[in-house]
């Protein structure tokens, strides 16, 4: 197993972003992290990147705490970009490189081809789509055992969302397991293994994506619904 999250709570001084979550991720398996605004998805995920502490419960990558070497191998895309808007696409490979060991430029310039970004753009330049995508592409080029994106598909318009997608999974390191937190779902449910549908800081349901579809006699998409409506 590459996460075992167990009983994890986060609080803030007048908030708790997660109540109680465990959540178990297997390698080599995609995941959906579902749920509306505010639920706590990017809570947990800064956690399990190494960013925060859970105030109580634990998190274990390959049986070990989160540290330093979990994060060499966990690459994170945030929601907020984490490069400088002076930056040129070409730039950003390279300070991704001085970061991070694992960064493979080859495969972010590749990436890059793929996104139909020009190297030499600056990135406060770019349409939102496009910003979108070079997150994705700089992510994708470290050869993680998991990736975490963050709502990958915002700012991606409807006819570019399956590309992008297709390009994650593509662009993944192989037997890498792939997190996807969105709340679109459409998009989501032909790809993904499991679905895990977070609602006030809890997991609501979670489940292989099949299992799920049979055991409830609906799809995700019609679960994402009922759960939240
Ligand atoms: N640093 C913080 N201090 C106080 N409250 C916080 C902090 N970070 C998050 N929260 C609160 O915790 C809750 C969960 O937030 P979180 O960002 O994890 O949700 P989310 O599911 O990722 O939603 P979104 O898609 O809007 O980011 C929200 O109510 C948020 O306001």
């Amino acid at each position: 197993m590459l996460i075992d999250c167990k009983n994890v709570q986060k609080k803030y001084l007048s908030k708790t972003a997660v109540e109680d979550i465990s959540i178990e991720i297997e390698k080599g398996k995609i995941y959906a992290l579902l749920g509306p605004n505010g639920s706590g998805k990017t809570t947990w995920m800064k956690m399990v990147a190494g960013l925060s502490k859970p105030t109580s419960g634990y998190i274990l990558f390959k049986g070990e705490p989160i540290g330093v070497k979990s994060k060499s191998k966990v690459a994170y895309m945030p929601t907020e970009p984490f490069y400088y808007n002076y930056m040129t696409v070409q730039d950003v490979g390279k300070y991704y490189q001085d970061f991070f060991a694992d960064f493979d430029i080859q495969r972010y310039n590749s990436l890059i081809e793929r996104m139909e970004l020009n190297q030499k753009d600056k990135a406060r330049n770019l349409s939102s789509g496009l910003a979108a995508k070079l997150k994705i592409a700089a992510t994708l080029a470290r050869k993680a055992e998991l990736y975490m994106l963050d709502e990958p598909l915002n700012g991606i318009d409807i006819i570019a969302r399956e590309k992008i997608i297709t390009t994650i999974l593509e662009g993944a390191s192989e037997d890498a397991s792939i997190i996807i937190s969105s709340h679109l779902v459409d998009e989501l449910e032909k790809v993904i293994d499991f679905a895990i549908f977070i609602k006030n800081g809890k997991v609501a349901l979670q489940g292989e994506a099949e299992r799920l579809r049979e055991e409830k006699n609906a799809s995700i998409v019609e679960l994402y619904k009922s759960i939240y409506a």
